[in-house]
């Protein structure tokens, strides 16, 4: 993002990135207890503005490990329930029908993720810049949040890879190369995970568009 400020922190109407998504959540009855996972230094803003916001299914707000992997291991950790849904904090437009659509099927199926059909052609390409290989367009998704697995089971998958080194870009991977299946469930592309300056731009157009759509 290039800026000081953490894009989870940065202001869309005047309300932090990461309070608009801790929002969609907490309003759906599915939802249980929510564990924001944040660094140590970040735990006393995040707390205030859950209290600020009325967030009340937040039940811990803990500090992060050193990767990705490691925050949301720390995150599984505090949680009470059997099902867990594991999402970007800088993903608020999530729609809550997909949340729902997403863990119903994990929960008939044992694994399930968010993910769009991808609109471009996607090339492998190597580091000296040439073209590799074509996938073939109509097998390839871009995988989103949220994530749902059983918590025994993301858990497990989680410990095996700590322990073999491996590190994903997603919690699907680790599960998927413990040999469980996981489901893909068609979102919405405008599910974006905000990541560049542009993102904000389209961010600030869709909060726009949800307060009319609500008025
Ligand atoms: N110790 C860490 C480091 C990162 N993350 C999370 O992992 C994701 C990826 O972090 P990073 O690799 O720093 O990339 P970006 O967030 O994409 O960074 P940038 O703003 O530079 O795009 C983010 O959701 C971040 O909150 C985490 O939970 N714990
Ligand atoms: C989990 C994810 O959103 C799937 O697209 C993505 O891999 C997260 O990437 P980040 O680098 O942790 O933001």
């Amino acid at each position: 993002m290039g800026t000081r400020e953490s894009k989870q922190y940065l202001l869309l109407e005047d309300k932090p990135i990461i309070m608009h998504t801790l929002e969609v959540f907490e309003r759906m009855p599915l939802v249980q207890e929510i564990v924001l996972v944040t660094g140590a230094e970040d735990i006393e803003r995040c707390t205030g503005w859950i209290a600020q916001y009325g967030l009340s299914k937040v039940v811990r707000v803990i500090p992060g490990g050193s990767e990705r992997q490691q925050s949301v291991y720390k995150g599984l950790m505090e949680i009470g329930t059997d099902w867990v849904m594991v999402h970007d904090g800088v993903r608020p437009f999530v729609e809550p029908e997909h949340v729902e659509a997403c863990f119903r099927k994990a929960q008939r199926s044992g694994a399930a993720v968010l993910a769009v059909k991808v609109k471009d052609t996607i090339k492998q390409v190597s580091e000296s810049g040439t073209i590799e290989a074509t996938p073939d367009r109509r097998s390839l998704w871009a995988i989103h949040t949220p994530q749902a697995f059983r918590l025994s089971e993301l858990k497990k998958a989680h410990e095996q890879a700590e322990a073999e080194g491996f590190i994903g870009t997603d919690d699907s991977m680790l599960v998927e190369r413990m040999g469980i299946p996981v489901a893909v469930v068609e979102g919405s592309y405008t599910n974006i995970k905000i990541t560049t300056p542009e993102d904000l731009e389209y961010a600030a157009f869709m909060l726009n568009r949800k307060g009319e759509k609500n008025t």
